[in-house]
């Protein structure tokens, strides 16, 4: 469990997080979101100790990450996936780690295997591909077989079998008792891996809910109908007062009304159709109406 707790950090006169608090539970994956500058990697080296806040705290199963006797036990971390040493191998930065950590070197070939790193464990780390230096991070990460991680774009880089297996890994490690927090820019694919949502904009607390909860809430339903009468059905559609745009193929997608009303409507007004389907609620759209506000960053505009 991770405890968040009126975490303020400052830089200058720039509040970069600001009277933050939220719990990140075990046992599911809890994805943490906001737009460029939002403070998310800010929050995570405070977890971590890297940084210092200017006020609150952090808590890692119940203690500040300073006071954990054996922190690579306790928690997991991915942030920089290019800070290993160049000139050292995967597994000589591997072996040494775990030698620090009083873990056995059987759990470094464990976790080479892990995560796939077999061929390239003897190749220097300075001439790996931004996908196999994710990997010996999650490695790293892995360890010392910690009850929490903390992946910091953990999917930058990989290709799609690597996201697939970083998707499996994380929900399996969730499914362990483990609390895993994950940040993460790619909305569809975070949609794919997450239970839960932590959204901030601007260093505060937007959201802290599941993540059906969050897509109900800030998200409209869309409906794509297709019909040989496109025009007739715009019309019953819209005098409704139902918003409707062209979708592809020829289709309508209508806004604001379940399939159930727009099937109503169609059986009411006797339109012929092809077909009525639910749309799924994206994840980016939810995001954007959330965060829009709080972006500090817009391109071609000044920060706010
Ligand atoms: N060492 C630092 N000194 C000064 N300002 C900093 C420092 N580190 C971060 N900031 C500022 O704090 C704010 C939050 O940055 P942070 O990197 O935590 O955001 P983020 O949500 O991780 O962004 P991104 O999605 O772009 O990685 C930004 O405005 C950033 O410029």
């Amino acid at each position: 469990m991770i405890e968040v707790c009126e975490l303020t950090k400052r830089y200058g006169r720039h509040t970069a997080v600001d009277t933050l608090s939220f719990q990140v539970r075990p046992g599911r994956v809890t994805g943490f979101l906001g737009p460029n500058g939002a403070g998310k990697s800010t929050t995570m080296r405070m977890m971590l100790g890297l940084d210092r806040p200017t006020s609150g705290d952090v808590r890692i199963d119940g203690l500040p990450y300073r006071r954990l006797r054996e922190p690579l036990h306790t928690v997991g971390a991915l942030l920089d996936a290019r800070s290993v040493h160049g000139n050292r191998t995967a597994r000589a930065h591997l072996g040494w780690l775990a030698r620090s950590n009083r873990i056995p070197q059987r759990r470094v070939r464990e976790v080479i295997d892990l995560t796939g790193l077999g061929s390239a464990a003897d190749k220097r780390a300075g001439t790996f591909s931004l996908g196999m230096s994710q990997r010996l991070g999650i490695a790293a990460a892995l360890l010392g077989d910690p009850a929490v991680l903390l992946l910091d774009e953990p999917v930058n880089g990989l290709d799609p079998e690597g996201i697939v297996w970083i998707r499996r890994l994380m929900k399996d490690l969730a499914a362990e008792g483990r609390t895993i927090l994950v940040s993460s820019h790619l909305m569809s694919e975070t949609a794919l891996t997450v239970d839960h949502l932590i959204v901030i904009g601007r260093g505060r607390l937007l959201a802290d809910t599941g993540l059906t909860d969050f897509l109900d809430r800030h998200t409209r339903p869309c409906v794509r109908v297709r019909s040989p009468e496109p025009a007739r059905l715009r019309a019953v559609l819209t005098d409704a007062g139902i918003r409707v745009d062209d979708g592809a193929d020829g289709s309508l997608v209508a806004t604001g009304a379940g399939v159930e009303r727009i099937g109503e409507l169609i059986a009411a007004h006797g339109v012929t159709v092809h077909e009525v389907t639910r749309q799924p609620a994206s994840l980016e759209e939810a995001f954007m109406r959330l965060t829009g506000e709080s972006v500090a960053y817009r391109s071609g505009e000044q920060q706010r």
